[in-house]
């Protein structure tokens, strides 16, 4: 089928590129570079080491300097522990199977504890993830062979060659919890054989609608639940409501955050309280142990040393073997009792839950998910529901040429043009003032949305404008190059004079200080706009300011948002600011004022901010920047 071999080429494209740019950091920089770029942690200090499944060895380690860095490891990630004597020799590799603050597991695949590993430095680099390609790959593969064939009816459903369809009639569960709309998308997903979509635009209570829709299956048909998302929090905040509605929840994999409650329902944590994993662990030791002698005849070479030392070798194997018996036994009763389970897409292959099949499956966050990785735990259902909003953010894509050949088209977006029946949009939100609301819902919501009368009309205080675009024509705030990226040093300027004098009308208010965003399509402007602001006194309520990319804030919310939009020139260039997606994000993030600073002469070029200029003039709020500072 030419759909699976296209999205094979894509992905490939996207491989090469992807391995292409790690290798040049890699090969090409210091340490320091790489542990600057999140890639690797060096020092390390190794805490502990204990036999693990396979003859391996798994070893607990911590950063001991340069906590501070950002870093990119994650629960089954391939990594590889060094030293710095001879990097390029004393290395052996392994899989992260834990990481928590400074704290990482990583089971080598080795027995035992190399020699180098006890003098000179160490430290841990993350390798290129060739596993996590391979399963996208394998699942492609898959779902290709299987397409013809009975099973493969999901298959053709997704890929346009069937049509969803639905049960007449569904039991009516009234839920006091939903509203209309939620409430119709949990009919549509009880109905639906096949697929089922949830179209959730800005603050619609997407999260609310699929718990309790999870809730409803399971009352329906008593059968477990796959639930993904492409990252760890947002499987952690489902994780968590669920847990919260009385399912029995387990997590695979780790959380990104720290939370108890959390932890609690990962199967790491279930294992340690099972009855049967004292045997395990008294085993472990048994076999730590017979290693441990057997290293002392390391050094001897006579042949009574090394029969004995085989002996204890095979002994300590044979024990290792009982205790991996165990362990599945336990990790399959905990995944069979489990009414939900949940991963990330990548995660939901994870040796322990590989070859479960489930009836349903739930994406959410699809929107945000790289079409081949979701059909990882699309295979293993009969029935897929996503969630997400297609008019916000897609994934990112590494590879230019993929991106250009289609690889950013989520399969969200695809089965939500071709399938309409499927498709329930949540029309209520609960964030957003009705004036910021409005122009989001013309353009991309079919002006379907309404603002839930609780937030409808709030205000930062009496007589303030909720939405304004302050219009920065003939100002003279050109935008200048820097690098590949723009800034504008003017319109920060400005946009700091605006909140300053904002922060005055709080002050005299005297309402409590407000939670601010100060956005940008524009890394150097952010960068910028961060200096500016260390700088001037409104740092006194850094706690309440945060300054940073679109990018970074979706999913977020805040009383206040600034968007420094930069462009401003002559010839009408806007780049970056046509992707209308983006500026959907930064638009829905406020929840009582919005104020976007830009230049209608340069950006109106493209009709969508012709459109937001003529929606701020009618609802009032269009501003001109010259008149503020005259
Ligand atoms: N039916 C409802 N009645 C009252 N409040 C609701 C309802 N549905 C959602 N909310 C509220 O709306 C807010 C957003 O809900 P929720 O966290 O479920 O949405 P989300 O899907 O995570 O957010 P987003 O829509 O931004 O993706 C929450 O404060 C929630 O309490």
């Amino acid at each position: 089928m030419d759909y699976f071999k296209n999205l094979l080429q894509l992905l490939k494209t996207e491989r090469d590129d992807d391995r292409e740019a790690y290798l040049k950091l890699t090969q090409s920089t210091s340490v320091t570079d790489r542990r600057a770029a999140g890639i690797t942690w060096y020092p390390i200090a190794i805490r502990s080491s204990e036999p693990s499944r396979g003859d391996y060895l798994t070893v607990e380690l911590e950063r001991t300097t340069h906590k501070d860095i950002a870093h990119q490891f994650r629960f089954g990630a391939p990594a590889v522990l060094f030293s710095n004597h001879n990097a390029g020799t004393d290395r052996v590799e392994g899989t992260i199977a834990y990481q928590g603050g400074d704290r990482l597991k990583i089971t080598l695949f080795t027995e035992e504890l190399p020699d180098w590993s006890r003098d000179g430095k160490l430290g841990v680099e993350l390798l290129f993830d060739n596993n996590s390609y391979d399963e996208m790959q394998e699942a492609l593969k898959q779902a290709d062979a299987i397409i013809e064939k009975t099973e493969g009816k999901l298959v053709r459903v997704l890929t346009e060659q069937a049509e969803a369809t639905f049960l007449p009639d569904v039991i009516k569960l009234p839920n006091n919890k939903l509203n209309p709309s939620q409430s119709a998308a949990v009919q549509q997903i009880l109905a639906a054989n096949e697929l089922a979509i949830v179209h959730g635009p800005p603050g619609t209570g997407k999260t609310t609608t699929i718990v309790q829709a999870i809730k409803s299956l399971i009352k329906q048909n008593g059968k477990q639940v796959l639930v993904v998302a492409p990252s760890n929090t947002a499987v952690d905040l489902l994780s968590e409501k669920l847990a919260a509605e009385g399912l029995n929840v387990l997590r695979i994999g780790n959380p990104a955050g720290v939370s108890e409650k959390l932890n609690g329902l990962t199967l790491d944590s279930k294992m340690a309280t099972h009855q049967y994993m004292k045997d395990a662990k008294q085993l472990k030791k048994q076999a730590a142990g017979f290693k441990n002698m057997a290293h002392q005849y390391k050094r001897s070479f006579g042949k009574r040393e090394r029969d004995q030392r085989k002996a204890l070798f095979d002994e300590a194997h044979r024990i290792m073997k009982e205790v991996a018996k165990i362990e599945q036994f336990v990790i399959d009763d905990l995944a069979e009792k489990a009414q939900v389970i949940t991963a990330t897409l990548v995660g939901c292959n994870h040796y322990t839950v590989r070859d479960k099949k489930y009836h349903t499956v739930v994406i959410d966050e699809a929107g945000q998910a790289l079409e081949p990785a979701c059909w990882i735990p699309i295979l293993k259902a009969e029935k897929l529901i996503m969630a997400g909003d297609h008019f916000q953010l897609p994934p990112t894509i590494k590879s230019e040429t993929a991106a250009r050949n289609g690889l950013s088209t989520t399969l969200l977006e695809k089965c939500a043009i071709t399938h309409t029946t499927a498709v329930t949009l949540l029309e209520e939100q609960y964030r957003m003032n009705e004036a910021i609301m409005g122009f989001s819902s013309a353009e991309f919501y079919g002006n379907r949305l309404i603002a839930n009368a609780s937030v409808a009309k709030r205000l930062l205080f009496e007589g303030d404008t909720p939405m304004s675009f302050v219009d920065a024509a003939g100002c003279g705030f050109d935008e200048k190059p820097e690098g590949t990226s723009s800034i504008n040093p003017d319109e920060a300027a400005f946009l700091f004079k605006h909140l300053d004098n904002l922060a005055g009308q709080i002050a005299a208010s005297s309402i409590p200080f407000p939670s601010i965003a100060i956005i940008s399509p524009y890394k150097s402007q952010v960068r910028l706009l961060q200096e500016l602001f260390e700088a001037s006194p409104l740092v006194e309520h850094k706690a309440n300011i945060s300054i940073n990319t679109i990018d970074s804030f979706q999913g977020q919310e805040r009383d206040v948002v600034y968007i420094s939009m930069v462009r401003s020139n002559n010839e009408g260039t806007i780049g970056f600011l046509s992707d209308t997606r983006r500026m959907n994000v930064a638009m829905t993030r406020a929840r009582k004022k919005l104020v976007i600073i830009g230049d209608s002469a340069t950006i109106t070029r493209l009709p969508f901010y012709a459109d937001m200029l003529k929606y701020a003039e009618d609802i009032g709020g269009y501003k001109s920047a010259w008149e503020y500072m005259n």
